[in-house]
Order: C-alpha cells, then structure tokens, then sequence
C-alpha cells in the first residue's frame, strides 16, 4: 500500500468520526436555538419574573449558540492513542454523545492536557499523537508523532513529518490563528499555570508569547467561568492594527466574551490612534506627568469667573479672588473635583452670610438668606461658571495653556515646546489616553442625577432642566470609573508601556490576576527603570510567577541571525530565542542614491510579493512614512490586502511573510530606543527580509 493511499485512509476513517461530532455539535445548536425561541415566548408572560427568566434564559442560550458557532470551524483537530488502545479525540469545546458520554474534550480540560505535555521521553501512556488538519468540516491530512514505538501495536499507521513545521510554513493572512492543535509543552506549562497573582511571560521575538497569553485567557475562563465572567477579562496591546490582528484567536477558541482593548482605547469614549514624537510621548509617559495633572485638575476653567458681588438688602457681599481661592481649596481638601459640585452652592452661601451686617437681613435671619441666594439665578449663574461640571477632556484641552505656570521646573524647555506642539492636534493621542484617565480618577464623578427635582443638587434648581440633563449626559460620556476593574488583565508588549501607562491599567487591575507579556529587548520606551517603578506600583505586590519561552517559531533561522545582532546593540544581554527553521534564503541588503529610494523600495516589494504568497510589510522611519504611503499607493491597490506601508511602532506583535525596511539608519535615528525598534522590524519576517536604505551605518556597526 503506498504511503498516499495510507493516508487517505485514515483521512476518510478520521472524517467518520469527525462527522459524528458535528452531527451532535448541530443537534445542541438546535437545542440552544429552541431555548432561544422558548425564552422570547416566556417575555409575552407578561409579569416581572417572567422577564427576568426570559433574560436569563435567552442570555445562556445565546452564549451557548456563539460558542457553539465560532467553534465550528476546525472543531476537532487531535486525537491521541493510548497504550492501551483507547483513543481521545481533543477538540475546541467539549462534545458529549446523546447518553452524555464524551465524544471531544475541550482542549483546556484536564484530560487534554497530556495532548500537549506528552513527549518521547516522557510519553505519559500516549503511543502516538495525531492532528487532524481540517478545512470547516472536512478532514484534509493528519500529522502524526510516534511517542511511544515499543509499546505500538503493529499496525498503528504513523504519518506525516510532524503538524507543527506543517503549521510554520503556511503562507500568513491579515490575522492571528489559533494555534490549539500545535501548542508546545513549554507553551502549555504558561497558559495553564494558575491564576494566581502576575503571571509573566517572557521569550525572544516570534516565541508564541502573544498566541499563548490569548490561549491562557481562554484556559482560565473555561476553568473558573463565573469568575473570569462577571469580572471580566481585559486583553490590551500596543496598537489598532495589532488588535484587529489577534481578534480572531479567542472567538476561534469559542470565546467572545473578552475585552480586547488597544493602548489608545482603554478609557471608554476615546479612540486614540497616532503616536506623538518621541520627546513629547516620552515627557507624556513619565510619572513627573502626576504632579502636574493634579494641579490641572484642581485649577480653575480657563474663564471661570474671580469675583462675585451680590447686592441683598442693605448690603454688597462680595468674594474676591483670594476668598475664592481659599474657598476653593477648601471644597477640594474635602472631595474630588465634582464630587465637590454638590457642596459648592453651601460653601459660597455661607461665606457671603458671614458678610451680611444689615439689621433687615440679620432680623430675618440665616435660614431667610440661604432660602433667596439659593435660588436667585445670580448666584446659580455665578456657581454654574465657577465650579462647573467637568469632563476630564475638557481638563485636558487646557493643559497647554497652564503647563507653564503649573509644571514649573518639571519638565525642561524642549520637553514643554515639544508637549505645547502635540498638544495642538485637537484629538488625544495614544500617549495622551493614560492623562485623560487619570484626570478622571482626579476630577471624580458627579453624584448620581436623580429624576426627583427635591434630591437633585440644589444649585440647579432654578436651571432649565434640558440643560441639566445635557451637561450630565455629556458628563457619562465617560464610563463611571467604578466600572474600571477587571478579573484579569492580560497585557502584551508590557515592555513597552510607560509609567503612566502602568498607572492606567493598575486602576484596571487592582483585584485582578495578571498576565504579562514581553521582552524588554524590543521596547520602544527609554526609561526602563521608571517603568519598572510603575509596574511594581500597578502589581501592588502581587506574586509574580515567570515564564519563559525559548523556541522562535516565526524568523527562519538566516533572518534571525541578522535580527539577534542588531538586538546586541540595542540592549545588553538580549533574551534571544533559538530559530530553527532555515529556508536557506539570507536576508539582502541594497544602498541606493537618496533619488532611487523610492524605486528600490518598490522593486524590493514587488520582488517579495512574487516570491512569498502570504502578506508583505514595507517599513520606513516614522518621519517618512506617510509620505512612503502616498509614493506606494498604486502598489498596495494592486496587491489589495496583502501588502501594507507601515512605521516601526506599528508593527509591533505583527508578523509578514515579507518584510521590506526602508532606511534602516532613520529608524535606529529615530529615538534612544531606535536600535530595539529596529530589532522589532526585523523580527516582523516569516520568510524573506530586504533591506534599502541610502546610508548603511547600522551594518557597519553590526558586522
Ligand atoms: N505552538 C505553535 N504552533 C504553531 N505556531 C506557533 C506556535 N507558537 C507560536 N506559533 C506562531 O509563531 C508566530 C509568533 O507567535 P507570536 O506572535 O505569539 O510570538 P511573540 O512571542 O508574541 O512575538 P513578538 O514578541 O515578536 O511579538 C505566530 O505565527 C504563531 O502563530
């Protein structure tokens, strides 16, 4: 029999079972789909409890449909054989037959985790380890380990050269996939670890720490649901494009219910996206940033009025600029910012009444003139524009205005030019999200608005209440900050978060685990040393348990060689990873004249784009890239969705098969971290790496 026709007998004995566990995948869809319908008709009960357990019903029901649907695709993909002739199929979620007996262990239970940890030397009762290569539902190869040969009846078919080379070499897409059927051992040891305190995972370039810390999001909802469920669980990464790049791995995994977040979208209602220059991101990530936002946020509005004069009766009560000042300061010892709002009108009142000395006045007494300031549009007027309502935003938007007098001796002159310029684009941007959050957690959140007109706070009596409404809606437009906390939170490229990056997302953390992804040789942040404060600060003493991964399963071996020296010059005592895979294709290197580098940028791409088959990246300085962009339009449209014009700190976490880097120098230029973003980009590569540039001071420093 030959080898061809071995194999796609056990294709077709594979795809029999295979069918039998969709057939039972499909009937528990339709019972889902029946609840679904059955919890819809219980609503028209018409009573309150009746909706509830309408709810209720519906909500599990749907949960259990969108599992059941995004685990289809690929649903069982290994099958081990044990010694004593038994098999387990291990699948995506877990499958029962009609009388409940086991058809698919979900991958994260107990009883598949020897699908992973079993090795040829310690093989645990596994004789060989299949995976069943699937297009949907169609069965299209197996791959098999032999991991127990002596004790393998004589007729155990063994095929293929192992699932995992198989899986390295295929061409990428636009997306991260799962990699469930081919996760290593050191790789399972990190995704289940439990959930106890800082789970870090550490390792070189292309090592899987991004793929595993979403694979141990899905281990620790399927192990402790109701936890990780209500809590919540919060994955967050550098950048959009790296977002939209992983989304798909938990869904695939039959998980929907985590919060992915990129760095400029974790505080509710900003979408933050562009990167500021490096001097400005690097003043903006420094925790020197606190002291000065805590001035900002007790600061008065730009506007806001200093005086108040009030005719009652016989007298002119009048508060001056250092009256309210004072009285200012002391709302703000009391309570944050608009937490302070409610008391604001109490506090002026009483200060005025000190000044009363008319007999009418004092005759009628204190409780006759809190009766008429209270609800003299004057006063109300005067409170509204003194103490008004504030959006942390709004706080923001004056920062350039109060830098100079508020930061004094805290940032140098170029930091403040360079913080005054940023701040001129009228959007945050990703370096100025943890700011806006933290001016949230300094200004606090007006009490709740209540419908009663009695309860609400008094300074608005006399207000029209549209306009009430709308200063309180505009005000939710921020999540209340008590919302903030999550179960878990995983973060990745944690080597590249600032100080007040650590800050925003301790505030997410403080009762949760953790998950932590890195490797500090491809930060991009200058101040390792401030960051680590941070992160200790955010951890808050948490245990930290560490992983490391050792194996780089993205670069071939000839790219990766080329990546590990430029890591030398970025960083003492790089963590590198050991790249296995050699294509026998090295890395190219061209100089140009400055007038040709366009073209030889766009030549080395078309060149990748007909070698590789998968997606391409060109990579150019910050400082040159959009207009790179603008140069290349033509090719990008013609290779719709495979090729893509990025700058280094956007390719962070992606991978291509093709990587084109354009001036090479310019981006080791570009900043104190230039070299370790450079490391980033090279590392981006799969298969073919060239490089183009007008200068080439880097390789003279590498070789
Ligand atoms: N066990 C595995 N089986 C198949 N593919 C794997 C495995 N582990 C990792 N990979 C693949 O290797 C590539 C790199 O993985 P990933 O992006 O998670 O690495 P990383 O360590 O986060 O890299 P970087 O630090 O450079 O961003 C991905 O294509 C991933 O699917």
């Amino acid at each position: 029999m030959s080898s061809d026709n071995a194999a796609q007998r056990e294709i077709e004995a594979e795809q029999s079972y295979v069918d039998m566990v969709y057939e039972r995948l499909d009937a528990s869809a339709k019972v889902a789909q029946s609840l679904v319908v059955e919890g819809m008709a219980r609503g028209h009960v018409g009573n309150e409890g009746g909706l509830v357990e309408r709810d209720a019903m519906v909500f599990q029901a749907q949960r259990r449909l969108s599992a059941l649907n995004a685990a289809h695709d690929g649903l069982v993909f290994g099958r081990l054989t044990m010694i004593d002739g038994d098999s387990r199929y291990i699948g995506r979620i877990g499958v029962r037959d009609a009388d409940r007996e086991i058809l698919l262990v979900d991958w994260r239970a107990p009883a598949a985790a020897i699908f992973y940890q079993a090795t040829a030397q310690e093989p645990a009762g596994v004789v060989r380890r299949r995976v069943l290569r699937c297009s949907n539902d169609q069965v299209i190869g197996v791959e098999d380990d032999l991991l127990d040969g002596e004790n393998a009846p004589d007729d155990l078919v063994v095929i293929g050269e192992g699932a995992l080379l198989a899986s390295l070499t295929r061409a990428r897409d636009s997306t991260m996939h799962s990699v469930v059927a081919t996760i290593q051992k050191e790789q399972d040891e990190a995704i289940r670890a439990p959930s106890r305190g800082a789970t870090t995972i550490g390792g070189g370039p292309g090592t899987g720490k991004t793929v595993v810390a979403l694979h141990r999001a899905a281990y620790l909802l399927y192990t402790d649901r109701r936890r990780f469920e209500s809590g919540g669980v919060l994955v967050v990464g550098p950048s959009n494009v790296f977002m939209s790049y992983i989304e798909r791995v938990l869904p695939s995994l039959g998980e929907t219910s985590v919060t992915l977040r990129s760095l400029g979208e974790v505080v509710d209602g900003i979408r933050a996206g562009r990167h500021d220059e490096p001097v400005a991101a690097a003043a903006k990530g420094s925790s020197r940033m606190t002291g000065f936002l805590a001035k900002a946020a007790a600061a008065p509005m730009p506007g806001a009025p200093t005086e108040f004069r009030y005719f009652f009766k016989d007298d002119v009560l009048r508060l001056d600029a250092a009256q309210l000042d004072k009285l200012r300061r002391q709302l703000l010892a009391g309570a944050k910012r608009n937490r302070a709002y409610a008391q604001a009108p109490a506090v002026l009142v009483e200060a005025l009444w000190r000044q009363v000395r008319g007999e009418r006045a004092l005759e009628k007494g204190r409780d006759d003139f809190v009766e008429i300031v209270t609800t003299d549009d004057r006063f109300v007027d005067f409170v509204e524009q003194w103490w008004p309502p504030v959006e942390p935003i709004e706080i923001w938007r004056t920062l350039p205005d109060v830098i100079d007098r508020l930061s004094q001796g805290t940032f140098s002159r170029v930091e403040v030019e360079a913080l005054k310029a940023s701040w001129a684009a009228s959007e945050p941007s990703i370096q100025d999200v943890p700011l806006v959050d933290e001016l949230r957690y300094l200004v606090g959140e007006l009490p709740e608005a209540t419908d009663d007109e009695d309860e609400a706070p008094k300074q608005l009596m006399s207000f029209e209440r549209r306009e009430r409404e709308e200063r309180v809606d505009r005000f939710r437009s921020t999540q209340s900050i008590e919302d903030d906390g999550f179960a878990h939170v995983l973060v990745d490229e944690a080597q590249d978060l600032s100080p007040m990056q650590w800050r925003m997302l301790g505030r997410r953390g403080r009762h949760a685990s953790w998950t932590i992804v890195g490797d500090e040789a491809q930060s991009s942040w200058p101040h390792p040393r401030e960051s680590a404060a941070a992160r200790k600060a955010a951890l808050d003493g948490k245990p930290e348990h560490a992983f490391r991964l050792s194996t780089n399963y993205r670069n071939s071996a000839e790219i990766y060689e080329l990546a590990a020296k430029v890591a030398a010059v970025g960083v003492a005592d790089p963590d590198l990873a050991d790249a296995v895979r050699r294509t026998g294709e090295e890395p190219r290197q061209h100089v140009v004249e400055p007038g040709s580098l366009v073209d030889a940028a766009r030549d080395a791409a078309r060149d990748i784009l007909g070698r590789v088959e998968g997606t391409v990246a060109v990579v150019a300085p910050r400082a040159s890239v959009e207009r790179l962009r603008a140069d290349l339009t033509d090719l990008v449209a013609e290779h719709d969705g495979r090729l893509r014009v990025l700058d280094g700190l956007d390719t962070k976490g992606l991978e291509f098969d093709g990587v084109v880097v354009v001036e090479p120098d310019g981006i080791t230029d570009e900043s104190s971290a230039g070299w370790r973003t450079l490391y980033v980009v090279l590392t981006r590569a799969t298969q073919l790496l060239t490089t183009v540039g007008t200068t080439e001071r880097w390789r003279q420093r590498i070789s």
